[in-house]
This record gives C-alpha cells, sequence and structure tokens, in this order.
C-alpha cells in the first residue's frame, strides 16, 4: 500500500432534464487531461478558480471509469488486509447516491467488486461464498462490508432492509472512541473458505 492513504475525487454530473428546462447553467468542467476542475461564469474563467484532486470525472464519466480508478485498487488493499471506505460527500442531488449505491452500477452494488474478488482468491485456488447477514465467523478468512448513510448527526444502516430509516446510536467510549451500536445486523458477509 503507497504512502497516501487518502484520495480525493471529484465527479461532476451531468444537468438533468428539470435543470436543462429550467435552463441552468453548467459553472463547472473538468480541466481535460488533468485531474482540475474549474468553475466558470458565461464563457470566463477566473484563474483562482481552478482546484486540484486527485482524481477529477466529468459528465461524460462513466461508472466503469469512476469504478477503475477509485474503488479497484482498494480492493486489492482489501486482500492485503486492510480496510477500505468509499466516502461519497456532497450536497443534496449532487450524484452520491447514483455513484455509490446506484442500481446502475453504482459502486456497491457493481457484481464486479465481489467478481474481482473471487477471482483474485480463486487465483489462489480458494472458492468463495456470498453470504448476507450471516453471523459465521467460523472461516479462515472474512470481509464485511456496512453501507451507512450520514446525515447532520444520525447514522443510518442502508443495509438494513426492514427498517433503514432507523438513526443508530453514535457513542464516544471512554478512550474517545467514536463508534456506533448494534454492529451485527447491519453488516454483509462475504465469506471464504480455504481449502
Ligand atoms: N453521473 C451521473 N450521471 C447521470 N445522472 C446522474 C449522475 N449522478 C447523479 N445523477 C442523477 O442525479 C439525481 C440526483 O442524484 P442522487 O440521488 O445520487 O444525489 P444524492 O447526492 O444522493 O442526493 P441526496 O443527498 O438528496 O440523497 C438522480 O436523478 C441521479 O440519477
Amino acid at each position: 500500500m503507497g504512502e497516501e492513504f487518502f484520495k480525493v475525487a471529484l465527479r461532476i454530473r451531468p444537468l438533468l432534464h428539470k435543470e436543462v428546462l429550467h435552463r441552468h447553467q453548467v459553472c463547472v468542467r473538468e480541466v481535460p487531461g488533468s485531474p482540475q476542475v474549474m468553475l466558470f461564469q458565461g464563457n470566463k474563467v477566473d484563474p483562482g478558480n481552478i482546484f486540484h484532486f486527485d482524481y477529477a470525472f466529468g459528465p461524460a464519466a462513466s461508472q466503469d471509469e469512476v469504478y477503475d480508478t477509485c474503488v479497484h485498487p482498494l480492493m486489492e488493499n482489501l486482500l492485503d488486509g486492510y480496510n477500505a471506505t468509499v466516502f461519497c460527500y456532497g450536497p443534496t442531488g449532487s450524484g452520491k447516491t447514483y455513484t455509490l449505491g446506484g442500481m446502475k452500477l453504482g459502486m456497491l452494488y457493481r457484481l464486479h467488486t465481489i467478481t474481482h474478488l473471487v477471482e483474485m482468491i480463486d487465483g489462489a485456488g480458494k472458492y468463495i461464498e456470498f453470504l448476507r447477514y450471516i453471523d459465521v465467523f467460523s472461516n479462515k478468512i472474512s470481509v464485511r462490508i456496512s453501507y451507512m448513510e450520514l446525515y447532520k448527526e444520525g447514522l443510518r444502516d442502508l443495509l438494513e432492509m426492514d427498517n433503514n430509516q432507523k438513526v443508530l446510536q453514535i457513542r464516544d467510549d471512554d478512550k474517545g472512541n467514536t463508534g456506533y451500536l448494534k454492529l451485527c445486523k447491519c453488516q454483509s458477509y462475504l465469506i471464504f473458505h480455504i481449502d
């Protein structure tokens, strides 16, 4: 794993139909061939309004491109035993759900993610079962996945199918660690059996 633990990507979504109908204007564009974006008004770009990220994706970027650039490298680190988090941040309607959980091949739902793990495990002569909501820890390797939404002070478990509106209790322990109650049911487990 490299020295940099955080990578920041900016994704610009296309204007929605209703925005086009209301004649909303595009005010941010990616700088072609670079991980930069620029803000502008009309055709005017102010050099002070160019911002640099680790990656920048324009409205034409596909889910594949975002996945391959930002998420795929995390899967390799995962198999080396590291935790990985994909965190989407932005105002309402900016495309967080589309990117992360969207049914149009959002990062979380991509079979790709799972298949990629399977391929890596298979490559080592092992096999995999994908099990949801199963409390089995007797296997040699388990991968836990959680999908949470943090909105204002509220943390919601988006894998809790029955009641994902329920706000989880965030607590600090006496050592200053922050966590939330009820860990077990809200996670999916990938269980790898090693023969
Ligand atoms: N890259 C994209 N390409 C095409 N449509 C997109 C893209 N990103 C977002 N959208 C569309 O924009 C709308 C808003 O996106 P989304 O619901 O993901 O926003 P959000 O940030 O999750 O909002 P909220 O915080 O309110 O839940 C949706 O209709 C979604 O389909």
